[in-house]
């Protein structure tokens, strides 16, 4: 790409590569590499998860939303001590520093871990010290979203609000509590009582919602669970009074678009209401979700973007910027990330 032309006409992905990112809605497991997941599969024979990187592009091939919840947890499954804890976790910053991502938060399933008899402090160990290595060494910060996986019932959502709560146990990384998993037949007022809690203990609401049933859903995150970001939102479209309430209110939606399409949740890319929130005025954030399972990465995310936005150079450095105003990182490091934006856009549109 020749500098200081319209990236209309040309091949963005130069410009993304090199813009600094803020990525607010990244699951742990679902960031392993394939390598990470072929390394993992050897490891336990026992598996039916691939060993061979290659062969996992056809098992990443999902047949609806039901199809990857059970692919996700056959890969939750190979992760069985401390050790693949920090590794994976550590594997995951380096990928998001790769594509200048400067700051994550990524979403955990303690749960997950602990009922695979994980020890709960040795969890929580492992993910700080990855935190704190990935700091260090490639200056990306880490960020904590411990979320329920809902059609696991109550007990689930009652232990993971222990773990985000208990001073003891709770990483000093943790700054949110979501709610994930199918959306079908897992109503989200149930989980009241331990939104109520996590709030009370400092952290901020980020729930699924949307993704898989109407807006009646994201209505329900807003009103019960008092959410503050809405995971994916993407059914909010069919409600023209939740797009207004979403603006005026100024709660951000994480969109994922390439996830949408590959659980089947959207049936084209070129259908995807991503444009809709921009009209409504909606703060509207792009994120990758699961990126390796779905064959994606951060960037490739804002290629899509750019494309269904029509967005040139100072529209993916908007886009890049409201991902940092909707982080929960506090204001000098969000004014950190906007100058460095800043600071790249003009130097890359210099003459
Ligand atoms: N696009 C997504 N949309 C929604 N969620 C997504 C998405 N991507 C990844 N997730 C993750 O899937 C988990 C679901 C885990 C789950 O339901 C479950 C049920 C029963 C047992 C167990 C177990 O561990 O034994 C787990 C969620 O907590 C969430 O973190
Ligand atoms: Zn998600």
């Amino acid at each position: 790409m020749t500098r200081g032309e319209p990236l209309r006409t040309q091949d963005p992905h130069a410009f993304i590569a090199g813009l600094p990112k803020a990525e607010l809605h990244v699951h742990h497991v679902g960031s392993a590499s394939p390598r990470i997941v072929s390394e993992l599969a050897a490891r336990h024979p026992d598996s039916k998860v691939p060993t061979d990187p290659e062969a996992l592009v056809d098992y990443f091939t999902f047949t609806d939303f039901a199809h990857f919840i059970e692919v996700y947890l056959s890969v939750v499954d190979l992760i069985r001590t401390p050790e693949d804890v920090r590794l994976l976790t550590y594997e995951v910053a380096r990928d998001l520093a790769r594509q200048q991502v400067r700051y994550a938060e990524l979403t955990i399933t303690p749960w997950s871990s602990t009922r695979r008899n994980i020890d709960e402090l040795a969890f929580m160990a492992a993910i700080e010290d990855a935190r704190k290595a990935a700091e260090a060494e490639f200056g990306t910060v880490l960020r904590w979203c411990f979320d329920i996986p809902g059609e696991a019932g109550l007990e689930a959502a009652e232990e993971t609000a222990r773990l985000a709560t208990d001073d003891r146990v709770r990483p000093e990384g943790l700054v949110s509590f979501g709610l994930g998993g199918p959306e079908i037949g897992v109503p989200r007022p149930q989980f009241k009582p331990y939104f109520d809690r996590a709030i009370a203990a400092g952290l901020r609401s980020v729930p699924h919602a949307g993704e898989t049933t109407g807006p009646e859903t994201v209505w329900d995150a807003l009103t019960h669970l008092r959410a503050e970001r809405i995971g994916h939102g993407t059914n909010s479209f069919q409600d023209p009074r939740l797009l207004e309430h979403l603006a005026e209110r100024r709660i951000p939606l994480e969109v994922c678009p390439t996830s949408n399409i590959a659980t089947r949740a959207v049936r084209t890319l070129d259908e995807h209401p991503v444009k809709e929130f921009v009209k409504a005025g909606i703060l509207v954030t792009i994120n990758s979700d699961d990126p390796p399972m779905f064959g994606t990465d951060l960037n490739n995310e804002y290629a899509v973007a750019a494309r269904l936005l029509d967005l040139d150079e100072q529209g993916l450095a908007a886009l890049a910027k409201n991902a940092v105003d909707a982080s929960f990182l506090d204001e000098a490091g969000k004014a950190r990330i906007r100058d460095e934006i800043d600071t790249y856009t003009a130097g890359w549109l210099a003459p």
